[in-house]
């Protein structure tokens, strides 16, 4: 579990995290929901040590990270796995060697057999195991998440961090990453932390969703509970989707009996 408390920081004197404190819990894929510029992506900076926040503190699994010792922030960092946004593949590097690049960083003893072994389970495990040989250019944005997903697991990672997995999929690969990211979740009892907007991503997956609003978290619950929140800036956000107001309409018209005449 992650535990943050009361994380402030500004930039130039404009605040842009205003205290937040929230947990992302184990097992779970855990949802920073909110629109542009609230502040998603600084708290997930923060959180993994590329920004140091103003004021404020962040747990792992009770080893305070802000502010600690060098050793002790590097043991953390380890057990972190990122997938970003653009899936930042090297471009000059095939696809099993994007799996293998962490490994060699920061697993040095092992083997290079042991290497390639891991690399091979790793490609399987996101169902990309005829593809190792390719480079990055020849696969698709699809298949470009899985690999950045088989390589955020390869060190075998404790916290899993997804910085929008579905930015630029159509929605039919978008659910199949989501759906991988909450196997792997599940299977490897591993704390996801995922960036998004996407409504259909809260609906699949948020088993806990955080929502943010210019700085503040102002909700936090699951997938079952957010459409019946009763925040009207979360009310907002959620039905700006078309998605949810498509199916708030049936719904209301199934009730009224509108659907059936
Ligand atoms: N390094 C920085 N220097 C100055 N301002 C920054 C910096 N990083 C972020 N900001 C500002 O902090 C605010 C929050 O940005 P952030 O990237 O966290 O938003 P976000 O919620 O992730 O938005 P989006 O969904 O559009 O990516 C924005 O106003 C942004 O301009």
């Amino acid at each position: 579990m992650i535990e943050i408390h009361n994380i402030e920081k500004s930039f130039d004197g404009n605040p842009v995290l205003k205290g937040i404190s929230c947990t992302f819990e184990t097992g779970k894929c855990n949802l920073l929901l909110g629109g542009s510029g609230t502040g998603k992506s600084v708290l997930l900076q923060c959180v993994v040590g590329l920004m140091q926040p103003d004021l404020g503190s962040i747990t792992f699994d009770g080893t305070v990270f802000s502010n600690n010792k060098v050793q002790v922030r590097q043991e953390i960092r380890r057990k972190i796995g990122m997938l970003f946004q653009g899936s930042a593949l090297f471009d000059s590097m095939t696809v099993a060697k994007n799996v293998e690049f962490p490994l060699e960083m920061l697993t040095p003893e092992m083997s290079r057999e042991e290497r390639r072994d891991r690399v091979e389970f790793c490609l399987k495990r996101v169902g990309l195991e005829n593809a190792g040989d390719k480079m990055p250019s020849e696969i698709s944005g699809g298949m470009k998440k899985r690999v950045g997903i088989a390589r955020a697991i390869a060190p075998n990672c404790t916290y899993l961090f997804c910085d929008e997995p579905n930015s630029g999929l159509d929605p039919l690969t978008s659910l199949k990453i989501d759906e991988l990211i909450q196997e792997i979740t599940y299977e490897y009892n591993i704390t996801t932390v995922i960036i998004t907007h996407d409504m259909n991503s809260v609906i699949e997956i948020g088993d806990h969703i955080i929502f943010l609003y210019k700085g503040l978290k102002l909700w936090d619950g699951t997938k079952d509970e957010i459409l019946n929140a009763q925040v009207p800036e979360l009310k907002e956000f959620i039905f700006s989707s078309s998605l949810v107001r498509a199916a708030k309409r049936i719904d209301d018209e199934t009730h009224s009996g509108v659907a059936s005449l």
